[in-house]
Formats: C-alpha cells, structure tokens, sequence
C-alpha cells in the first residue's frame, strides 16, 4: 500500500490533508536553517496582497515577510525539496487526473502578533493556483503560541472545519480553489515555506 494513501484519500474526500511524517527530518530540519540564512541575509521582503500592478502592504490583514525560491539559485536544502515537491506533484497528477504542470514556492515568516486573515488562495489575480501546500518548519511549537491555520468549510466560509498547529514538520495540503482559511495571530515567529502546484496552460 502506498504510504502516503491516506493523505490522498483524505485530500480527495475533504479537500485538505495533514501529516507530520511526509518529509524526511533531516530535510526540515535542513530547510529551516537555510530559511535562517535567507532571513539572516535579508533576503526576505514584505508580503503584499491584491493585483500585480495594484499590490499594497497591509500587515493588518497578511502579515508575513516571504522569500521565493529558485530552483539553481537557491540552497541545496530549498533544492532537495524542489525536487521532493515535483514528485509529489506527478503523484497528485496520477492521484487525482490533475494536470498540474508547475509550482511556485516561498518561505514565510510571520512576526510575533502577525497572521494572515481569512482568505482563498485561488483568485482572480491567481488562477493558475490549484493545489496549495504549506510545510511548517518551527523548532517547537505548543498551543499557547497560537498561531494555528485555521480552514473553513467549502459550502460556508463560515464553518470552521479545522486548525491546525504549525508544529516541526507538518504539511498540509488544500485545494487553492475550495479552501478559505487564516493564519490566527502567532505568540512567537513562525517559519514555514508555502507553495503552490498550478497548471499553466502552455
Ligand atoms: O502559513 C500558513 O499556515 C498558511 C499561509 C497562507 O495561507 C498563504 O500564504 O496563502
Ligand atoms: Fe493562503
């Protein structure tokens, strides 16, 4: 049986999965300290939200600094999990007849009493976004330091469906079209890389 079986079923039937045990350790743990070193070298800048041409800072709503990676340019770490990532994508692509033909990936760090208000990641300015995948790269992470994605339900934005805490190691996958969710204030930083698998038509 395919180990990773329950993740899809449950991405097929309820539009999101979680697990802890998707991504090798020492890949995280690889991974956050090249995020470190990104952050250290000031690579990082501001997120904004809205149209390309029409994008504003509003940390109120999208609190997060992020750093797009780069396949060639990036780390060996960022580009173990380029790669990691393009077979999970030809996975989804024979799991679920997706057509995903590209991604797109940036680490995220959230300050201290930042988060990121309920939103799709599917809109107008993005269409392209099918798939949406977030890995969280935290050291430690407990209850008390908030923080949690948050996911409503797909017939009522309203419903909170589940939140989950952005322990060491956990990714979640959510359909970027079907899925409103929210970053949920953090009591300490919060580091992660966040992508999308997209299918761009040629
Ligand atoms: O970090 C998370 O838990 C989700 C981030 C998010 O929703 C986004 O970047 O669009
Ligand atoms: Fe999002």
């Amino acid at each position: 049986m395919d180990p990773h079986e329950a993740f899809f079923d449950a991405l097929a039937s309820q539009y999101w999965a979680a697990a802890d045990d998707m991504i090798a350790p020492a890949l995280q743990e690889s991974l956050y300290r090249a995020c470190r070193q990104e952050w250290d070298a000031s690579h990082f800048h501001e997120a904004r939200i809205g149209r390309q041409h029409s994008s504003s800072l509003a940390p109120a709503i999208r609190g997060d600094s992020i750093c797009w990676l780069s396949p060639g340019q990036a780390s060996p770490a960022a580009d173990n999990f380029l790669l990691w990532a393009d077979a999970l994508r030809l996975d989804l692509n024979r799991q679920f007849y997706a057509g995903l033909n590209s991604a797109e990936f940036h680490f995220a760090r959230y300050s201290e009493g930042r988060g990121y208000k309920k939103h799709l990641d599917q809109h107008q300015n993005n269409p392209q976004r099918r798939i949406s995948l977030v890995l969280y790269l935290n050291r430690q992470w407990a209850s008390a330091d908030g923080g949690e994605l948050c996911l409503y339900s797909p017939d009522d934005s309203g419903r909170e469906i589940q939140r989950i805490l952005p322990q060491p190691g956990r990714l979640v996958l959510f359909r970027s079209d079907l899925i409103p969710h929210e970053v949920l204030p953090c009591g300490q930083a919060r580091w992660s890389l966040t992508g999308w698998f997209r299918n761009d038509r040629p």
